[in-house]
This record gives structure tokens, C-alpha cells and sequence, in this order.
């Protein structure tokens, strides 16, 4: 039997028809949701993931800026930046794109980003909000991951098994909190594992997070599990590829999700989300 998709595609397209509804009224009401972007040096995979975002905004009916810098732009002039940002009420949410130039200390620059404007849900206070289940900005991958999961039914994960391979500050970390937060039962697996299969084979979903190809293999997915691959890898013929042999999986598991067209539209999709929710919060 092959699985199922989980297309992130239109499961995006779904949900920012709502976000732009949403928006409009916000809008309608002198306060239209702002997202400002900010992009420092020239990695050319950040340029594009930083267009997409703005693209989206303008598709969502939102107001964004895109600030770039040179990679020579010192820590103290992006902290001020972000300072004045944080102060600007046309600005609702606030993204520096990672990863920053090695002169900056990524750290200093989240923990600037005021809160109630930290779409990505990188803050600490944000992290800390999700810890204890707290009202604030939940990180967008996982985020999505848990969109993704919701939309086949599985929105209470009591009794479920998921285990989540990678412990990212950005993604495996806050992935788990958000499983538990839905009741299931979860372990997280990371380099230090031994015998992954061991886990996954038990797993009834699996969230692959970990930054490289082929982590996930047909033998260590349980027949008619739920299979999510956050990765975002290049394969020898240098295309896009996630951490989940797709090929091989897809005939063992029940649910699949794409790499690209599946976690990736979502991330953009829950930032999208946040800012909404930041701009409702700031006109409530
Ligand atoms: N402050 C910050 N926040 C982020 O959320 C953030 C970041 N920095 N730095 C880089 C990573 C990466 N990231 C992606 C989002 C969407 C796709 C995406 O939409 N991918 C498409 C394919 C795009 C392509 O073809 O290259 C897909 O999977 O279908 C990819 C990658 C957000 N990131």
C-alpha cells in the first residue's frame, strides 16, 4: 500500500484564505497586519526564502518591508534597527533572517526582538510560554507540522507514540512540547541515539528534523505510520530532498509529507499565521 500525502501545498493555500480574510477586517479596521524581514550578507537560499515570505504577505493583504544589509553590518546597528522596530506601530511581527554573518551574535539579536512582535517564536520568552503552555508565538515549523497532522484527523494525539528525530532549538525541541501539548506519548532521538530504528518502529508518527538525507529508512517505519520530513537537503543531482528516504517510505507508511511542497509552505504559512495573531493582539 502507498501513503497518503499531506500536501503542504494546499494545505497552505487553505489556510492563508482565512488569514486573508482575516486580515481584511483587521485592515478594514486601521489595522492592517505589518511583517517586517530583515536580511543581512547574500546567502542566495536566504534571498529566496526571505522573497517567498514577502510574496506571501502581499498575497495575505499585509504590509511588509524587506530590509538588506551588507554582511559587513555591525551587531550594534542591527540591534538599534531592530530596537526601532520594536517601537513601530505599523510593525506587527519581526524576522531576522537566520543564519547571520559569524560577526553576529544570533542569541543577542533574538533575545532584542520584543516578544509580542517575535513571529518566529524564537524569543526565549516564547520558548518559555510554549514550556509551560503559556500564551505566545509557537516556532513556525513545528507549528505547521502540528496544521499538517490536525488536518488528517489526528489533533489529539492521546494513546499515539511520536517520535521526533533532531533536538534544534528551532524545530526539534519545540516540535516535542507541541506533541506533548496534544497528549501524545513522546521521545526524541538526535545523534546521540543509539539504535534509532529501535524508536521509530514504534512510533506512530515520526518527525524527521534533523538537517540530512536518508535518516529515515522503509525498515524503521512502523506499516501505516504518520511521516513528516522537515529537512531540506540537496540530493547528488542538487535537488531539493528531506531527511526521509521518500521513495522507500511511502510504500510502508500511511502518511507522507512531501519534501518540497510539504513542511516548507507551512513554515510560511504559520509566520503568516503569527503575524495575524500579533496585529489582532496589538488592535484588541
Ligand atoms: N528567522 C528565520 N526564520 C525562518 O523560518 C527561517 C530562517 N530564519 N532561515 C532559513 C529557514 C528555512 N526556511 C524555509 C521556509 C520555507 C521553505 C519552503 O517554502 N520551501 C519550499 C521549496 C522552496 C525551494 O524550492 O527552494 C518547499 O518545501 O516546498 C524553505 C525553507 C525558513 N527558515
Amino acid at each position: 500500500m502507498t501513503a497518503q500525502l499531506i500536501d503542504g501545498n494546499a494545505l497552505s493555500a487553505q489556510v492563508r484564505a482565512e488569514v486573508a480574510q482575516r486580515a481584511a477586517a483587521l485592515t478594514a479596521r486601521g489595522h492592517r497586519p505589518g511583517l517586517a524581514v530583515i536580511l543581512v550578507g547574500d546567502n542566495p537560499a536566504s534571498a529566496v526564502y526571505v522573497r517567498n515570505k514577502v510574496k506571501a504577505c502581499a498575497d495575505a493583504g499585509f504590509h511588509s518591508v524587506l530590509e538588506k544589509y551588507d554582511a559587513d553590518l555591525s551587531e550594534a546597528a542591527l540591534l538599534a534597527r531592530i530596537d526601532a522596530l520594536n517601537k513601530d506601530p505599523a510593525i506587527h511581527g519581526i524576522l531576522v533572517q537566520l543564519p547571520l554573518p559569524r560577526h553576529i551574535d544570533d542569541h543577542k539579536v533574538i533575545e532584542t526582538i520584543s516578544p509580542a512582535k517575535d513571529v518566529d517564536g524564537f524569543h526565549v520568552a516564547s520558548a518559555g510560554a510554549l514550556m509551560v503552555g503559556e500564551v505566545g508565538f509557537k516556532a513556525c515549523t513545528p507549528y505547521g507540522c502540528m496544521k499538517m497532522l490536525e488536518s488528517i484527523g489526528l489533533k489529539d494525539l492521546r494513546g499515539k507514540h511520536a517520535v521526533v528525530i533532531g533536538r534544534s532549538n528551532i524545530v526539534g525541541k519545540p516540535m516535542a512540547m507541541m506533541l506533548l501539548q496534544a497528549n501524545a506519548t513522546v521521545t526524541v532521538c538526535h545523534s546521540g541515539t543509539a539504535d534509532l530504528g529501535a524508536f521509530t518502529r514504534q512510533a506512530d508518527v515520526v518527525v524527521a528534523a534533523v538537517g540530512k538525507r536518508n535518516v529515515l529508512t522503509a525498515d524503521m517505519v512502523k506499516p501505516g505510520a504518520v511521516v513528516i520530513d522537515v529537512g531540506m537537503n540537496r540530493n547528488d543531482e542538487g535537488k531539493l530532498c528531506g531527511d526521509v528516504d521518500f521513495a522507500g517510505v511511502r510504500e510502508v507508511a500511511g502518511w507522507i509529507t512531501p519534501v518540497p511542497g510539504g513542511v516548507g509552505p507551512m513554515t510560511i504559512t504559520m509566520l503568516l499565521v503569527n503575524t495575524l495573531e500579533a496585529a489582532e493582539r496589538a488592535a484588541a
